[in-house]
């Protein structure tokens, strides 16, 4: 069992399989798992989709007994995603997809803390304005960063854009979420067009991006990778659920999204070519 030490908790993972135990200290509310089978509709090539194949689990609402009042008091919640290794059909195993929904209260979307624990993850984040239209035909996506975000880093999800998590590494990829509870999600248009606007492929060892042509236009790809921002509770080395404990009212943001959406975008830093290792 592998010590999943960047998360800041008794976390342990079975190297063979990729299953998660946690220690009887911590509390959790469930378990999904998605196998290919439930990814059909997404991935670029559904050719002999191996159904049973697992792509990847969700452990929900993980917290110590003694901080499941604060979380729940910032309607927070804190959990656990693992994309197990390999490829389908060549196409890197991946999330399903998705948009925040609008809320009355806040003019842009809720976005949500992701810290990487172990592997790289390649996050497509895609901007659009009109995700909801009534005829997903009509959806145009303003934006398209590939965000590399390594072992021992975190990103902030920006508000307003759709995030598909993508495990670019050798072996599991297993981060660790920190959202605001009443945000819905939006997964129609995503699986509309067939999945985000573009596919990540791994060849000999190589990653490799082939936009998505069931859109009709595609931004101009960008590339990024991510940095720290200690008064928005990211410090990289510090596990993002110590960080919450210590200073709850850093994270304010996932609640109240539309002050900060310029200093979460500052976050980036954009580069040339796709970041991969
Ligand atoms: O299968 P779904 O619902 O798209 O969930 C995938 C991801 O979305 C989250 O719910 C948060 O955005 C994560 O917990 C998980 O990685």
């Amino acid at each position: 069992m592998l010590e999943l030490k960047n998360s800041g908790l008794p976390l342990y993972l079975d190297e063979e399989n990729h299953v998660m135990a946690l220690s009887a200290l911590l509390t959790y509310g469930g378990f999904g798992r998605k196998p290919a089978a439930k990814m059909q509709g997404l991935l670029a090539d559904e050719t002999n989709l191996p159904m049973e194949e697992n792509v990847y689990d969700v452990y929900r609402k993980i917290a110590f007994p003694e901080d499941e009042e604060l979380l729940k008091k910032n309607d927070f919640c804190y959990d656990i995603t693992i994309i197990m290794p390999g490829q389908i059909n060549g196409e890197c195993k991946k999330t399903s997809g998705h948009y925040h929904g609008w809320n009355p209260e806040h003019t842009n979307t809720y976005g949500e803390v992701y810290e990487v624990i172990k592997g790289t993850a390649l996050y497509i984040l895609q901007r659009s304005d009109n995700f909801d239209a009534e005829d997903p035909e009509d959806v145009k996506v303003d934006d398209l960063i590939l965000t590399t975000v390594h072992e021992g880093e975190t990103i902030i999800v920006p508000p307003n854009y759709g995030h598909c998590s993508v495990n670019i590494g050798e072996g599991p990829l297993v981060f660790s979420n920190l959202a605001y509870v009443p945000c819905t999600v939006n997964y129609g248009p995503v699986k509309h067009y067939h999945g985000m606007s573009c596919y990540v492929f791994k060849e000999n060892g190589e990653i490799r991006v082939k936009l998505n042509d069931r859109y009709h236009q595609v931004p101009k790809l960008k590339f990024a990778t991510v940095k720290e921002n200690p008064a928005l509770g990211i410090k990289f080395g510090l596990p993002v659920y110590k960080s919450y404990k210590e200073n709850p009212e850093a994270f304010r943001f996932l609640g109240y999204p539309d002050n900060y959406v310029d200093e979460i975008m500052s976050m980036l830093i954009y580069h040339d070519e796709l970041v991969t290792k």
